[in-house]
């Protein structure tokens, strides 16, 4: 997304054991790129640079951003910063809490008149969200600012591709294991995002500090996306129209966040390689629930397209540069 930016020169590139060898030997697709040599993570490599993107393991990345200048943008796309809450940090990682940045979620609705990229612009640290926590935020938020919903009886399954896992070699994650078969994780509420969707619906609820979550990821055999279905209870006399009212009013005017017509549904597919949410929702009325599924490709807007976006907005470039809107089909 780099090479398409028109603002963007691409300086240091760096790793961990590869650095020293060249781009193309792990990524063949980036061919202007190809020959670069990957240089060590220090802070001497990253100074001198207006931007740094960080995508390091969990807990990796408050030593090396703390050296870095303050006046540089600092865009991390791990977990690190992403907490308010030192409890639940302590929850689920195993490194100690390193404090929270300004979340990097620009269509995030607080309450119903405001948005989280208003807390963006002139920025020096920005968390990229999780990838889930993405496909669920943005599908559930308007109908917490819009309280619409009971806060404390939302469910939410959601599954996504490999490419989620990273790269690192895992049992489970061989491709045998994984082709022609999906299976669940973190069950019970042991994944990590359950806290970092919390926080989100509480910000679109204007904190808000009853809203609980069930959880479950699931792994599916495909390569990126996640499809989430997420449901909750829907407050008495809410109808159709108001639920269609409240995302019109949080996604009417956003470019990559859409609510589908009537009768179309999201899928992975819809959305790979490009920056877009897709949306739609159900009334069940024989449950009183709202079925609500989203869709987003988790390497784009669930990571890197995220990280583009906020860095946009945090240096003042057009919210959309170098940031593919729509996706590849079939
Ligand atoms: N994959 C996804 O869908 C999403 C990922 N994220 C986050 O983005 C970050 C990167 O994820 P992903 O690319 O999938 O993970 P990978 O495990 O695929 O890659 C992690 C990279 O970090 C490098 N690395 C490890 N230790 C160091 C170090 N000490 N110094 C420098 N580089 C190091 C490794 O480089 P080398 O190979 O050279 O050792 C490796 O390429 C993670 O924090 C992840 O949580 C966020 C949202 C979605
Ligand atoms: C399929 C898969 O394993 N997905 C990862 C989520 C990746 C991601 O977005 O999250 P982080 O940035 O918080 O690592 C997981 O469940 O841990």
């Amino acid at each position: 997304m780099l090479l398409a930016h028109p603002n963007v020169e691409i300086g240091a590139l760096t790793a961990g054991g590869s650095a020293g060898s060249r781009v193309g030997e792990h990524h063949p697709h980036l061919m202007p790129l190809a020959d670069v040599v990957l240089e060590e993570t220090t802070p001497e490599v990253l100074a001198g640079h207006d931007a740094v993107f960080l995508a390091l393991p969990h807990g990796q990345s408050a030593a090396l951003a703390a050296a870095l200048a303050e006046d540089v943008l600092v865009v991390d796309c791990g977990a690190d910063f992403r907490l308010e809450n030192e409890n639940d940090w302590t929850a689920f990682y195993d490194t100690p809490y390193a404090g929270s940045w300004a979340y990097g979620m620009p269509e995030l609705t607080l309450g119903t008149a405001a948005k989280q990229r208003d807390n963006l612009a002139g920025e020096r640290r920005i968390a990229v969200p999780g990838c889930y926590p993405t496909a669920v935020s943005l599908g559930l938020a308007p109908l917490f600012a819009h309280d619409l919903v009971e806060h404390d009886d939302v469910v939410v399954v959601a599954s996504s591709g490999t490419s989620g896992a990273g790269k690192g070699l895992k049992p489970h994650l061989l491709g045998s294991e994984v082709m022609g078969s999906m299976s669940p994780y973190g069950v019970g509420g042991g994944h990590r995002h359950t806290p970092e969707i919390v926080q989100n619906l509480r910000r679109a609820a204007q904190g808000a500090d009853d809203v609980s979550l069930s959880f479950t990821p699931t792994l599916a055999p495909m390569p990126r996306g996640i499809l989430a279905t997420c449901t909750a209870r829907v407050r008495d006399g809410v109808d159709a129209a108001a639920i269609r009212a409240a995302f019109e009013a949080a996604y009417g005017g956003e470019t990559f966040v859409h609510l589908l017509a009537d009768g179309s549904w999201p899928s992975t597919g819809m959305v790979v390689a490009s920056n877009a949410v897709a949306v739609q929702f159900a009334l069940d009325a024989s449950s009183g629930r709202v079925v609500v599924v989203s869709a987003v490709d988790n390497l784009t807007k669930g990571t890197a397209g995220a990280a583009v976006q906020s860095m946009n907005l945090a240096l003042g470039f057009d919210e959309a540069a170098g940031l593919p809107a729509v996706g590849v089909a079939p």
